[in-house]
């Protein structure tokens, strides 16, 4: 049997003056050895993507990006001058996740991923947080290298009613933080599954879909080192695993 296929959303970036699909490796590392699931990398198109590529899929994961969702997508207004916009990263998670919905494929969002569910669902998303009266600064430190970025930064509540309690059977935790958008109003049906310190909504999940749960941090950093980031991913891919040979069969 082969193991489950998962698709990846890529961001438009430049490199040496060319345009490029880009994923950066930490999340097909995370998926391939802590979901144990195959990766195939998912282009940036404003258009969006055909549908017909999700039904040969057993899963798919939204990647983080340093890019935010347009506010458009939200109708809010441009509040934040030198927000930085990838239309193609929002054309094509954007039209993924709602294919996804629609075949109950297993849907992990991660940083990015998670706000590009909160608006599919029909949320919205404010910035930047750490200007906004109550809210802490969820940016990364500015000093240190890559690997301070991702050590764990604010606690994290989980709700006991939550696919990630039912996971873990805890209910604190400590985070990694790495964004300056977050939720604002909650998509339709969602679930608020965690909240940091200040009450921003942290992880969401669909009750209503096999597997659909978008988390604020980055779970895909050492899930080695983290028992909740590691149950992320082995959720997802025995999701993934099960709509294999389940709704998909
Ligand atoms: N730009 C958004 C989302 C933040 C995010 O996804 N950060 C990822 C950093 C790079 C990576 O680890 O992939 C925001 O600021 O809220």
């Amino acid at each position: 049997m082969h193991k489950p296929l998962i698709g990846v959303t890529a961001c438009q970036r430049q490199i040496e003056g060319h345009h490029c699909h880009m994923v950066v490796n930490k999340y097909v590392d995370a998926l391939r050895h802590s979901a144990n699931v195959e990766v195939v990398v998912l282009p940036a198109l404003a258009e969006g993507l055909n549908e017909g590529i999700l039904e040969r899929l057993d899963g798919l994961c939204l990647t983080g990006s340093y890019s935010n969702v347009d506010p458009r997508h939200y109708a809010a207004d441009q509040d934040h001058p030198d927000c930085r916009l990838d239309p193609d990263r929002d054309g094509s998670a954007l039209s993924l996740i709602r294919a996804a919905r629609r075949l109950k494929l297993p849907l992990l969002g991660i940083c990015r991923g998670l706000q590009e569910m909160n608006v599919a669902w029909g949320g919205s998303l404010r910035q930047p947080l750490q200007a906004l009266p109550g809210l802490m600064d969820h940016r990364e430190p500015d000093t240190g290298g890559v690997n301070s970025h991702y050590e764990p930064a604010h606690a994290l509540s989980l709700n006991p009613d939550g696919m990630l309690y039912r996971l873990t059977g805890e209910l604190n935790f400590e985070v990694n933080s790495l964004h300056q958008q977050g939720i604002d109003r909650l998509g339709e049906g969602l679930l608020a599954e965690a909240l940091a310190p200040d009450g921003l909504v942290e992880a969401i999940s669909d009750p209503t879909l096999p597997f659909a749960l978008g988390v604020q941090w980055h779970p895909e950093w050492r899930t080695d080192e983290h028992p909740l980031y590691a149950a992320i991913f082995t959720a997802f891919g025995t999701a993934c695993a099960h709509y294999r040979d389940t709704i998909k069969a």
